[in-house]
């Protein structure tokens, strides 16, 4: 096999050999069925989704981060006790996951996802946080593949969407809904109330913001 080393940074990137990184960060998982968990987060840079209420929006050009060989995420996180490794972004997806996963399978991660849902699947993923974005609908096997359904609400009217788009999920997702942060003293109320009338559904709350850790 030709030694991948032997390939353009550009080409690295294509084969998913190198990946541009915002940030890497071991911290606590804030958000969903794993919140309270460990976990090392790497956040992917590059975003072509645009949704307006964003909590990274600077993780959007690629170019603006720099492009770190897979091996050295690898070094960075395995020096951590916690193995569980949150994949996110910007959107992971427009990625090719498949070095970055093998790498993270072989020192014994548990790989998860955080994920508009708007491009394929690569890789070997343990567990999909599927966020969908009314901004641009997930690809057909995002429904699927999804153990989680967190739905962002802005306003009243996202509900009913959420109810309607988790139509399309396998029986097996967990169904979340999420105040979108500069709402939330006004939509937390709602979704509190939403969940008690539709037990089937989950609160989901960025605790890390509230006990302002990254
Ligand atoms: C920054 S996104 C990155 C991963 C992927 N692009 C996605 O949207 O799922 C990570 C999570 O934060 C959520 N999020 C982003 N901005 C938010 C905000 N202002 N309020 C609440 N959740 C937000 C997203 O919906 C997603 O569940
Ligand atoms: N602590 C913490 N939990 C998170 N869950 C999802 C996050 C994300 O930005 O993908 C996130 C994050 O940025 N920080
Ligand atoms: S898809 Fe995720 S990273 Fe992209 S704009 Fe929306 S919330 Fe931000
Ligand atoms: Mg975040």
């Amino acid at each position: 096999m030709v030694k991948h080393l032997e390939y353009s940074t550009k080409e690295r990137v294509k084969l998913g050999y190198s990946l541009p990184v915002m940030e890497a960060f071991y911290t606590i998982q804030g958000e969903g069925s794993f919140s309270g968990h460990a976990a090392y987060f790497i956040r992917l840079a590059g975003c072509d989704v645009g949704c307006v209420w964003c909590d990274v929006k600077e993780s959007w050009e690629q170019d603006k981060h720099p492009i770190l060989d897979v091996e050295e995420i690898i070094q960075d996180a395995k020096a951590h006790p916690g193995r569980l490794a949150i994949i996110t972004g910007g959107e992971p997806l427009m990625h090719e996951l498949g070095p970055l996963t093998k790498r993270l399978k072989e020192e014994g991660f548990q790989i998860n996802i955080e994920t508009s849902g708007t491009h394929k699947f690569t890789g070997e993923i343990d567990y999909v946080c599927l966020s969908p974005k009314k901004f641009k609908a997930p690809v057909e096997e995002a429904f699927d593949k999804a153990d989680e359904f967190k739905v962002v609400v802005f306003h009243k009217s996202d509900l009913q969407w959420a109810i309607d788009l988790s139509e399309k999920l396998n029986p097996n997702c967990k169904l979340y809904i999420q105040p979108e942060w500069s709402k939330r003293t006004t939509v937390t109320p709602l979704l509190v109330e939403f969940v008690k009338e539709n037990p089937e559904w989950h609160l989901s709350l960025q605790t890390h913001k509230y006990i302002d850790i990254p």
